[in-house]
């Protein structure tokens, strides 16, 4: 059996975050020194920070939240593409690809990524590829980037395109050392009631 592998942004102090969002903290609040028995930590974070999914109450006020979500989109085979010759990418580029069976979709934007450090340029999605993705049977799209828009979108015409088509946005992803192909994959969110977003610890295994 192939072994798994980490897909996800280590979670730590110098993490990057969205430009005036939360910054990541986790530090130890209760010391075993002083409480003679163990250390506890205490952990303040944005719901979009690190690998993460995306729940429609992020941009829709009547939208689901993250413990509505089916978790059965969140475990399963996944296709991992190479887009990173494009910056702008559309159904119509879609199409030389195959996607007959593919039920997750990876898309690998970028060569390499340094989580510490927020993108200035991102892949620009066209809206027109969630209906696209839908009609193949995609049920998830992760992207290695902070956000399926770009990064100075209000409306974010592609979040809303993807919820209308039933796709699940994860956002974040570590895809530098993986290779094209067909993998099984894992990325469960935590179970956070009310949540517009959370972080998952997302894995792969090559099929
Ligand atoms: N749409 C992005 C996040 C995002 O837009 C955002 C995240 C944190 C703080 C502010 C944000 N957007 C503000 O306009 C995402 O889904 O992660
Ligand atoms: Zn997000
Ligand atoms: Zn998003």
């Amino acid at each position: 059996m192939k072994k798994w592998i980490d897909i996800s942004q280590p979670l730590h102090n110098r993490i990057a975050v969205w430009p005036g969002d939360t910054p990541f903290h986790y530090e130890v609040s209760w010391s075993k020194a002083d409480s003679g028995s163990v250390n506890v930590g205490k952990l303040t974070m944005s719901t979009h920070t690190g690998t993460h999914a995306d729940a429609p109450f992020h941009f829709t006020d009547d939208g689901q939240r993250i413990l509505d979500l089916d978790l059965e989109r969140f475990i399963g085979p996944a296709r991992v593409v190479d887009v990173t010759a494009f910056s702008v990418l559309t159904a119509a580029d879609l199409a030389g690809v195959p996607l007959e069976g593919v039920t997750r979709l990876l898309l690998k934007t970028r060569h390499s990524c340094n989580p510490q450090e927020f993108p200035s340029r991102i892949l620009q999605l066209d809206p027109d590829v969630a209906p696209f993705l839908a009609e193949k049977g995609i049920l998830l799209l992760g992207v290695d980037i902070p956000s399926v828009d770009l990064l100075d979108s209000k409306e974010l015409p592609v979040h809303h395109a993807l919820l209308a088509s039933h796709v699940q946005i994860v956002e974040n992803l570590v895809l530098d050392a993986v290779e094209p192909g067909d993998y099984e994959f894992i990325g469960l969110p935590l179970p956070l009631q009310d949540s517009d977003g959370s972080p998952i610890r997302a894995v792969l295994r090559p099929l």
